[in-house]
């Protein structure tokens, strides 16, 4: 399918980098669904393939341009960016340095907490984000993925001042890494069906004994795990991101440090919530998961809190506490691919009725990547 760019001299020029990545290709498809191309005046950017054609979905826009050449850069009224962190630290400045002030929008975590930046989940904090076009910022950066499929589901709470704390323990999908982290995972679990096929096969054999070839092969240092550093097929990794050295992961750290940020509840006298927990990479393939506890600040009747989640918008969705509708709604499986956040087993727990249970699902690549940033460009363009 192909899409029509606006090539006329009145529509925005906007500059996309990164744009064949995974965050980048899923904001490509985003983008043809919804027209949004018809908007704008599109040049496309490479950092391996300069000159080469413009993808093919983009009729009428020219050459991929040099993404490293900032004199092309600059002359762009916005930039939108999915390339990645060194890339966003190598070129950002410079770009600036020569005087550009354009419209930054990026999904790396390199500009996230700089006060000169606004973390952009515009269901949540779009008053943040008029606010601040309006005093003229001009970096718009997406949100660490867990924090905005979190804050998409649970957004009716935590806006209405019923959250007085929460912990999260996530369990993140082998696409929070990247395509290289999805294909090695799919590579374990065929290397470790491998070993134990003809055992399968046979109803006979004994599961001891399949148990034992599955661990020896999940043990064996031919067994690629470069990209996790060891096995995820069949295991967890309860550490995502780099070691702050406090004991603290810095996935860890982005959540309580982004969801504050984002609610605008970061400055000392904003009323900080405290939200801490443990990330988790497990063998999913794509939309991360996660098991809340919440404080409330007050006892709020169960259908009050449900009825406050699901029409907080449009994708935040309420899935009933009973294993049929949590098998069928409240997986990745079930989540992967859809702008719906599902938010279920809420329940009030024996700790006492301001404390609240919940687990969310969200697809990581569109609410967690490429959505807020796509949005982002429709309001910068008037068109949202
Ligand atoms: N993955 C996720 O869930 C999330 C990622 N992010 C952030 O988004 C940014 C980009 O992440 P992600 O999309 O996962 O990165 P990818 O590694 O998928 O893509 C980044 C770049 O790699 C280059 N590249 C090299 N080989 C290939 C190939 N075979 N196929 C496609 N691209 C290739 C492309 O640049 P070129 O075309 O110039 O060669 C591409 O733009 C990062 O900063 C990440 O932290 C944010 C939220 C969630
Ligand atoms: N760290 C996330 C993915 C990601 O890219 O996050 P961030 O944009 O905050 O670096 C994960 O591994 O699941």
């Amino acid at each position: 399918m192909t899409s029509a760019v606006n090539s006329s001299s009145s529509a925005p020029s906007v500059g996309f980098v990164g744009w064949r990545g995974m965050v980048g290709s899923v904001l490509m498809q985003r983008m043809q669904d919804e027209g949004d191309f018809r908007l704008i005046n599109p040049v496309f950017f490479s950092t391996s393939n300069a000159g080469g054609p413009a993808p093919s979905f983009a009729e009428g826009a020219p050459a991929l341009q040099d993404a490293y050449d900032v004199d092309t850069l600059a002359k762009l009224s916005t930039i939108v960016t999915a390339q990645g962190g060194d890339y966003t630290a190598e070129v950002y400045p410079k770009l600036r340095d020569s005087g550009w002030d354009g419209l930054w929008i990026d999904a790396a975590s390199t500009l996230r907490m700089e006060s000169s930046s606004i973390i952009v989940l515009d269901p949540v904090n779009r008053d943040v984000i008029d606010a601040g076009l309006s005093r003229g910022v001009r970096d718009f950066v997406g949100g660490n993925c867990t924090v905005s499929c979190m804050l998409m589901g649970l957004g009716g709470l935590f806006r209405n001042g019923l959250i007085e704390w929460g912990t999260s323990m996530t369990y993140q999908a082998a696409s929070g890494g990247g395509a290289r982290h999805m294909r090695e995972l799919l590579n374990q679990f065929g290397t470790i069906h491998g070993a134990v096929a003809p055992n399968l096969d046979d109803p006979a054999s004994a599961i001891l004994a399949i148990d034992q070839a599955v661990l020896a092969q999940q043990r064996n240092p031919s067994m690629d795990a470069s990209q996790f550093g060891v096995p995820l097929a069949g295991s967890v990794i309860p550490w995502i991101d780099a070691d702050l050295g406090n004991g603290m992961s810095r996935e860890e750290w982005k959540a309580g440090a982004e969801t504050n940020k984002i609610l605008g509840t970061d400055t000392v006298d904003g009323g900080r919530i405290p939200f801490d927990g443990l990330c988790v990479r497990i063998g999913a393939m794509r939309s991360h998961s996660q098991a809340l506890t919440l404080k409330l600040t007050e006892d709020v009747p169960l259908a009050e809190i449900e009825r406050l989640i699901d029409s907080d918008n449009e994708w935040a969705t309420v899935i009933p506490n009973t294993k049929e509708a949590t098998l069928a709604g409240l997986t990745p499986v079930a989540a992967t691919g859809s702008l719906s956040v599902p938010v279920g087993r809420l329940r009030k727990l024996e700790m006492g009725p301001q404390y609240l249970s919940a687990f969310t699902v969200g697809d990581q690549l569109l609410w967690g990547a490429a959505e807020p940033l796509r949005r982002m460009l429709l309001i910068s363009t008037g068109n949202l």
